[in-house]
């Protein structure tokens, strides 16, 4: 089986990175910080959106502005990693489920560079076959182009999908990919609001998720 992984919020927890850089950002501007909730529910519609969030809070709408801080945020994002830690558990299934013949992929918003910068620090950029970010296709998510790319770059053909957020969730239908909802992440509604096939909060469940949909779809083959 192919599992493509979303990353902020879903295999690591990056707000505190994403936060100081913003306030960096935004300090160069001349302009005051923002407390991290509030950047958090600005993180998942990738780089552009996440700066025209930001000066959007202080009343600004400016486009070589924004222009400005997007290149501003790239410049310092593949050195943004210190405070960024994978969820509890992580690491382990995605060992575990590498181990268990599963082909691993991304599938981020997030640009392709501080992906990989922030998988190596964390020691976890081996375990992908493919990465691709919000900088990889013309369209980011939720448009369905990137999920079908990560796919088709870990081989091609069924797929899982795991994310945190709507984003993630909308993405997932469109491309007709199932989703799993990790609820620990940067979502703005109830589970219930996102389509899923299973949720967990803790990455321990989740190789006994994936075991069990795909002997379900091994399953559904056979009785086809
Ligand atoms: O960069 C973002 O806004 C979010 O990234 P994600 O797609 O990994 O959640
Ligand atoms: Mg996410």
């Amino acid at each position: 089986m192919i599992l493509i992984f979303d990353l902020d919020g879903t295999l690591i927890d990056s707000v505190p990175d994403i936060h100081k850089t913003s306030n960096e950002v935004l300090a160069a501007e001349g302009l005051g910080p923002l407390d991290l909730p509030t950047v958090r529910s600005f993180i998942g519609r990738g780089v552009p959106h996440l700066v025209e969030r930001l000066l959007g809070a202080h009343g600004i709408a400016d486009p070589a502005r924004v222009a400005r801080m997007i290149s501003a945020f790239g410049a310092r994002y593949e050195d943004a990693v210190a405070l960024t830690r994978p969820y509890d558990g992580a690491p382990e299934a995605l060992a575990a489920l590498a181990a268990q013949g599963h082909v691993l992929g991304i599938c981020t918003n997030k640009p392709v560079a501080p992906a990989r910068a922030v998988l190596r620090h964390l020691g976890l950029l081996d375990h992908f076959a493919a990465i691709i970010g919000g900088d990889s296709a013309p369209q980011r998510k939720p448009d369905p182009e990137p999920l079908h790319l990560a796919i088709a770059a870990c081989g091609g053909g069924p797929a899982l999908y795991i994310g945190d957020s709507e984003v993630d969730a909308t993405c997932a239908a469109a491309a007709g990919v199932a989703m799993i909802l990790h609820t620990e992440g940067y979502r703005h509604s109830a589970p219930e609001a996102l389509p899923h096939v299973a949720l967990f909060d803790d990455f321990a469940a989740l190789p006994g998720i994936v075991a069990e949909l795909a002997s379900d779809r091994a399953g559904q083959q056979a009785l086809a």
